[in-house]
């Protein structure tokens, strides 16, 4: 049984990930104002507290934004489950960290290591030898082919194609459709075919 935290449409995804592949969800924590009493049948139970929760759970944080995520996982001694689509591909020899879910059409080929509390969204494909840290969002139908790595907290867009080898930075935002060619620097935001950088973060998000 689990429990999601984030009931936005990205929290969606994953509760119905979790029913197409056998698992209940029997709550949703989430800490916004004027939400409906339930999300696809699913009980909204507000703001997370320690009398809501069930030890034999497991949570899944189902927010989006890497930055949110990470900062609630850091407030939470709970134990965190995974959320595989039954139609991904994942090798056997790849290893998948607590908190990540994997969507429908996803595909990790061999030796891959994808840390805690990812995203490998829609289409995605995540080729062989790849290493990509906690809190990373790889959009959909992102292209990330063999040997890459990919920093903590660092959102690929939608449709992005990541060469081999190249090594991708903490906490970059790759703009959608963008080629990346050349390694990139942390706390970047990268748009473009070749990628260029456009911005430099002070922060994570
Ligand atoms: C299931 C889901 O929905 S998963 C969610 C997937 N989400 C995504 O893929 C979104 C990815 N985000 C983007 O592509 C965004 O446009 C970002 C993050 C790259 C840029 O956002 P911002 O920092 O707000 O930049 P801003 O919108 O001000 O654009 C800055 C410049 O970059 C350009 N630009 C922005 N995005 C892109 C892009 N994807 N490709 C090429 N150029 C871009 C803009 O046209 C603008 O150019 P200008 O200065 O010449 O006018």
């Amino acid at each position: 049984m689990f429990f999601l935290y984030g009931a936005s449409g990205h929290g969606k995804v994953i509760l119905e990930i979790l029913k197409s592949s056998g698992k209940d969800v029997y709550g949703i924590f989430d800490d916004g104002n004027n939400l409906p009493s339930t999300i696809l049948e699913v009980p909204i139970l507000g703001v997370f507290s320690e009398d809501k929760w069930n030890e034999s759970y497991a949570l899944i944080i189902s927010i989006g934004n890497n930055n949110i995520r990470k900062i609630i996982v850091e407030k939470l001694d709970v134990t965190f489950g995974i959320a595989i689509h039954p139609k991904s591909q994942i090798s056997p020899s790849v290893k998948i960290g607590k908190g990540t879910t994997l969507m429908a059409g996803s595909i990790v080929n061999a030796s891959t290591r994808i840390g805690e509390h990812c995203i490998v969204n829609t289409n995605a494909s995540l080729d062989h030898d790849c290493v990509i840290e906690d809190f990373v969002h790889i959009s959909p139908g992102a292209v990330i082919t063999g040997g890459v790595s990919i920093g903590e907290g660092t959102h690929i867009g939608a449709g992005v194609i990541v060469i081999p080898g190249v090594k991708i930075g903490k906490w970059v935002t790759i703009g959608a459709g963008a080629v990346i060619i050349n390694n990139i620097p942390d706390y970047t935001t990268v748009v473009g075919n070749p990628g260029r950088i456009i911005k430099q973060k002070e922060k994570n998000g």
